[in-house]
């Protein structure tokens, strides 16, 4: 089984990680959070309450379990498309696999990574959600202290199965979005490169770009959702299940709920995943 594809995929998703974790701390607490007039007014907010550190929030987690969701991702994508086509990542440049596979592929690849994920990204979303400032004599202490600490109260709050609270949408967002992704990003390179050549770097950023904002556009809903889901249980629980957090969320605050950090979340998605993908393809061609 060819390992490069998981480091590749480790060291790449890093680079994305931390360019785009700014614009993450805005989208949940947009979506999940209902004192803030849009993303400007977010923004204003967390910088004069929080300072710059305030959108670099519940950033630890994601950094140390990135070598294990990213390469995941990547790795299980190439090595599905070697079992499904017999051709390794340079041979199917000049051998491109049908999109059916490729989906297939990015399903896989997004299906276990939702589950490696869940526990990072519930601290992750759960820091992010705290208002508090910086710890400061005299100032209210947060709920949860840091990402250790996080997790064992959730742990012993909320049991171990609290740890994987939101994790069936997060499998639902990802399967076929992650199938979404693949599909763009390789149906972009092959359009513009000509047959049997390596993507140019222009073409991998497009790509890569293109292919963050088509899948985050289609995840948005089950991410909205899937972020309600893991701050519940928080005080007391709100939602029955996902359908009740959909219905309930709809009810109270219209179609356009599903939509809601939309934009902020395209923005987020083209440069993230156009370094990612270009980093990812540059380290593969190096270890040739
Ligand atoms: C829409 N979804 C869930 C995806 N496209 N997932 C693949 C990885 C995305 C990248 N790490 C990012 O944070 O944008």
């Amino acid at each position: 089984m060819p390992v490069e594809e998981f480091v590749a995929g480790w060291i790449s998703g890093a680079v994305g990680l931390v360019l785009g974790h700014p614009f993450d701390t805005v989208k949940v607490r947009l979506q999940t959070q209902t004192t803030y007039r849009g993303i400007a007014d977010c923004m204003v907010r967390i910088y004069r309450h929080e300072s710059l550190l305030g959108f670099f929030k519940g950033m630890s987690f994601p950094i140390a379990s990135i070598a294990v969701v990213n390469s995941v991702l990547f790795g299980v994508y190439s090595n599905t498309l070697l079992l499904l086509t017999a051709t390794s990542h340079q041979e199917r440049r000049l051998q491109t696999p049908s999109y059916m596979h490729i989906f297939l592929a990015g399903c896989t690849g997004g299906f276990l990574q939702a589950y490696c994920l869940a526990p990072f990204d519930l601290i992750k979303v759960r820091l992010q959600n705290q208002t508090e400032p910086r710890a400061q004599l005299g100032s209210p202490r947060p709920r949860y202290l840091g990402p250790m600490h996080c997790a064992a109260s959730i742990f012993r709050e909320e049991g171990p199965r609290g740890l994987f609270r939101g994790a069936w949408t997060l499998t639902l967002r990802d399967t076929p979005t992650v199938g979404i992704y693949f599909i763009t990003y390789e149906g972009l390179c092959h359009q513009y490169t000509p047959e049997g050549q390596n993507p140019s770097s222009a073409t991998v950023l497009v790509a890569g770009g293109f292919a963050g904002i088509a899948s985050w556009v289609a995840a948005t809903p089950l991410d909205v959702i899937k972020s309600r889901m893991q701050m519940d249980g928080l005080r007391r629980k709100v939602y029955r299940g996902v359908l009740d957090c959909m219905v309930s969320s709809v009810r109270q605050e219209g179609l356009g709920v599903f939509f809601r950090g939309l934009t902020i979340n395209s923005a987020r998605a083209f440069p993230v995943n156009a370094v990612t993908f270009l980093s990812y393809e540059y380290l593969l061609r190096w270890w040739g």
